[in-house]
């Protein structure tokens, strides 16, 4: 059974109310329903919230049983909390297929069976409230209390994580916020296209209209430019890929390698992705560096990595220590280069 959540406050008139914090409140927001304003203006790389699970499942792929046996281990204030959360339900049937391919086995038939039910159902349900706000949870899935408040945007300016160290969902400001301004968290992978995210998104209930889903056809638009920077991400992503993580050696000797990745860490930045995505960049280019013994690059890119990732996870985050540690190691390695260019003796 799960602890109880002390961390819940609900008003009672059910009006959300944000946990106890000096970044954000929540609003009512034209055609959102509520989500997050800052109270002040706040720097990049700010934890503004620290938030524990409120309903777990602990499988990727769950049934609407799955989420009823999490719901019934609740508490009473729990189950209530749970039923003020938004929910993706009331959507047109018209708006979704309308049979199931045969070849669909049994079990993923009823699956979609059970979500389409909720989602085109006329009252909230203990699934729609889930499609609405569950988040990515180590092998499952968990709805969160107060990270269920914010909103989507396609360049949004905060990030979320699962902070398995911790036991907690976080989120940190990707950049300067300014006061009175929404903090947004992107509910999709940001490498995707406008049509891929609006079929994501079509399953939250709603069309994003921010600068990036705009007209992409107008040279001059945000959406333009957007989508150009995205494909090139993409295209960039495929070609290095499979020369990161275990094979990053075979990448480093590979000429070019490095400058693919510098391009990607320059596209990601340029499209606001300041986060763990941007900070793994920095730290292969790191790493390869200091495989070709490039050490002062290898320097620059590593306190880079470190600082990202510090500023999108924390320094509590499980392989925090992983990026630390390495940028010593490539200092350490720089400053003996520096002692021997200068003929000093170790
Ligand atoms: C996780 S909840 C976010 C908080 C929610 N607005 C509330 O009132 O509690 C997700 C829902 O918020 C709404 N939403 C989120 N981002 C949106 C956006 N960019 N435009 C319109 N609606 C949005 C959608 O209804 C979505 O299903």
């Amino acid at each position: 059974m799960p602890a109880p959540n002390n961390n819940i406050i609900v008003s009672a008139d059910m009006i959300p109310v944000a946990s106890e914090n000096e970044y954000y409140t929540i609003r009512a927001l034209p055609g959102k329903g509520y989500g997050c304003i800052a109270l002040r203006s706040i720097p990049r790389g700010t934890r503004i919230l620290v938030d524990e699970p409120l309903l777990i499942v602990h499988k990727a792929d769950y049934m609407k049983a799955d989420i009823e046996a999490s719901f019934f281990c609740l508490t009473p204030s729990q189950k209530e909390a749970y039923f003020t959360l938004h929910s993706g339900h009331g959507q047109p049937v018209s708006a979704w297929p309308s049979q199931i391919h045969p070849s669909v086995p049994a079990r993923d038939r009823q699956r979609i069976e059970e979500q389409h039910a909720a989602r085109t159902g006329p009252a909230p349900t203990l699934i729609s409230i889930f499609q609405a706000n569950c988040m990515e949870m180590g092998a499952g899935a968990a709805v969160f209390l107060h990270t269920s408040r914010f909103n989507h945007a396609c360049v949004p300016n905060a990030c979320f994580t699962w902070n398995a160290a911790i036991g907690r969902e976080t989120i940190h400001t990707m950049r300067d916020v300014e006061e009175g301004e929404e903090i947004t968290i992107s509910y999709v992978d940001m490498e995707h296209d406008k049509r891929l995210r609006a079929w994501e998104l079509k399953h939250y209930g709603f069309v994003c209209g921010c600068d990036a889903c705009g007209d992409e056809e107008d040279e001059a638009s945000y959406a333009y430019e957007s989508a150009e920077r995205r494909l090139q991400i993409q295209v960039l992503g495929r070609e290095t890929r499979l020369l990161r993580g275990s094979r990053l050696t075979e990448g480093a000797k590979q000429p070019g390698f490095v400058n693919k990745l510098l391009k990607l860490a320059v596209l990601l930045q340029e499209e606001g992705c300041w986060d763990a995505r941007l900070a793994g960049v920095f730290f292969d280019i790191a790493l390869v560096c200091e495989y070709n013994v490039d050490f002062k690059m290898g320097v620059i890119a590593g306190e880079k990595a470190v600082r990202i990732k510090k500023d999108c996870q924390g320094i509590d985050f499980p392989d925090f220590k992983k990026y630390a540690e390495a940028v010593e190691r490539i200092k350490a390695s720089r400053r003996r280069e520096m002692g021997e260019a200068n003929g000093w003796r170790a």
